[in-house]
């Protein structure tokens, strides 16, 4: 986490002139909404689907095309734009959201447990979220094999925070160049530096105005959707953090420095091969389980086929009109996950004769387990074995200097916007105080886990369909 360096700061913004910087192109989602979110069950869904078009009145729908451009979607009112006297004396912190990773194959097991108890990465049905815990338990030491084998393979631990780190120094060094002095801290999901505990240096380092930028470009629920609601949960219920203005960045994908700079990876990765415009682009993005986008109405897929579509447009422009097309890798689990698969693609394209490939990992911004085994190695194997002669791989964005000076102006577009978070219902409360509840559900779900730890046919069926 990044140290606090400013003191009290005099932020030399000009913020109608930053508005001007907006650009219109968020035509399926919001690119910036707040942390305001309400609790009831409408607005809940609004928040962790991102996408959805709730009650805007015309006159705050207004407001949000002439200011941010994002359209269909604010949660916040239209005096939360403060002038320049009212922030002259802020002290601004940017909190990354990430992933996390293990930093040692000894971390695994337990970043795993972290991940499957997330409730939006297994989701369970409401009547069965007492099992969360203890199938978490169960699946992450199933899994923990598998994934140390590839963690392994990838020098014993994920690069992700030290890349994550590097990024957050270098948004920190370009937001000073554009004499916006902020504090970066990194908060990752799974693993250390944990949510939670940016949050607590960000209250003692008294921060006065936050933005959250996820290191995601599309959203999802599993990914920024989780983050968001962990720091909905911690802000609500705290006298400062319900009070501090917050703005969140909920999606940037379509952002043209974001996808100038993809293009700029893919036409110069594209100049390695003997014959460049025979390559064909193959974008691999992370899936997610099809249920996400159809029942609970995830925007991940659609963001991620517009991404794809501006990337491709913005490399005719310049002239490169190769053939590409888009698959998804890393599923998990016996459930349906967004199609087509990679894996299943690369040998399809192997069989009808395509010589050369260039792999682009399009839904995450730093090198990864899944970019450095399971693309570089597993999928580079397995193309071969499929008849693909040239293969190449466009590197993550990690610190390219046009990507992040892109997040320092997503950053400075955000800024005004952020407004305090309203407070928790009743209902919610009700629901959280209920600590016997809880103890018997955890109680009985240990002792399902139990038994199918003790039942070694049961196991080894569950074992295969986890692997
Ligand atoms: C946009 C990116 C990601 C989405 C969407 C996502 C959804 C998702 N992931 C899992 C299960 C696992 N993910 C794992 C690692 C992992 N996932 C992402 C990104 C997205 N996940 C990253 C960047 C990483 C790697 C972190 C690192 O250490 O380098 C893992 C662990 C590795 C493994 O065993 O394969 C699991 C498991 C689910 C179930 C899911 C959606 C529901
Ligand atoms: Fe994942």
């Amino acid at each position: 986490m990044e140290a606090a360096t400013s003191s009290r700061i005099l932020p030399q913004l000009n913020f109608n002139q930053n508005l001007t910087l907006l650009r219109p192109q968020a035509k399926l989602t919001p690119t910036v909404f707040t942390l305001a979110l309400h609790s009831n069950s409408n607005d809940k869904k609004l928040s962790i689907a991102g996408g959805l078009s709730l009650s805007c009145s015309k006159q705050r729908k207004d407001f949000v095309q002439r200011t941010f451009c994002s359209a269909e979607m604010c949660t916040f009112p239209a005096d939360a734009i403060k002038s320049h006297s009212d922030i002259a004396e802020e002290k601004i912190g940017v909190m990354l959201l990430n992933l996390g990773g293990p930093d040692t194959l000894n971390d695994v097991q337990p970043f795993l447990f972290n991940l499957f108890a997330d409730p939006d990465i297994i989701r369970l049905p409401r009547l069965f979220r007492f099992l969360q815990r203890p199938l978490a338990q169960l699946i992450s030491v199933l899994r923990a094999s598998k994934s140390k084998e590839g963690y392994a393979a990838i020098g014993g631990g994920s690069p992700l925070l030290t890349i994550t780190n590097e990024q957050a120094s270098a948004l920190k060094s370009v937001l000073e160049a554009k004499e916006v002095p902020v504090d970066v801290y990194v908060a990752m999901r799974y693993w250390h530096p944990f949510t939670e505990e940016a949050v607590h240096q960000i209250k003692r380092d008294r921060i006065t105005r936050l933005v959250v930028l996820p290191l995601y470009p599309q959203y999802s629920i599993s990914t920024t959707g989780s983050s968001i609601r962990v720091l909905r949960d911690m802000f609500k219920d705290d006298p400062v953090l319900s009070r501090l203005p917050v703005a969140i960045i909920q999606s940037w994908y379509q952002r043209e420095g974001y996808i100038k700079s993809m293009a700029d990876l893919i036409e110069k990765e594209l100049q390695i091969f003997e014959n460049p415009k025979e390559a064909m682009i193959f974008f691999s993005a992370h899936g997610v389980p099809v249920s996400y986008v159809e029942d609970a109405g995830d925007p991940y897929k659609d963001q991620m086929e517009e991404c794809i579509f501006l990337i491709m447009q913005e490399l005719k422009t310049r002239g490169v009109k190769n053939d590409y097309t888009l698959a998804y890798q890393s599923r998990v689990g016996p459930v349906q996950w967004l199609k087509p698969y990679t894996d299943e693609v690369l040998v399809e394209l192997g069989q009808r004769g395509v010589k050369s490939l260039l792999a682009v990992p399009v839904s995450f911004v730093s090198e990864h387990i899944e970019t450095l085994e399971e693309i570089d190695m597993e999928y580079k194997e397995l193309a071969i074995e499929s008849g693909i002669v040239n293969w190449g791989r466009v590197p993550a964005l990690n610190c390219t200097s046009s990507f992040i000076t892109d997040l320092a102006d997503a950053v400075i577009e955000a800024l005004p916007s952020a407004v305090a978070i309203s407070t928790t219902s009743e209902a919610e409360a009700e629901a959280d105080d209920d600590v016997v509840g809880y103890a018997i559900k955890m109680l009985f779900g240990s002792f399902v886990a139990f038994i199918l730890l003790l039942s070694p046919k049961l196991m080894k069926a569950f074992k295969s369909q986890i692997l």
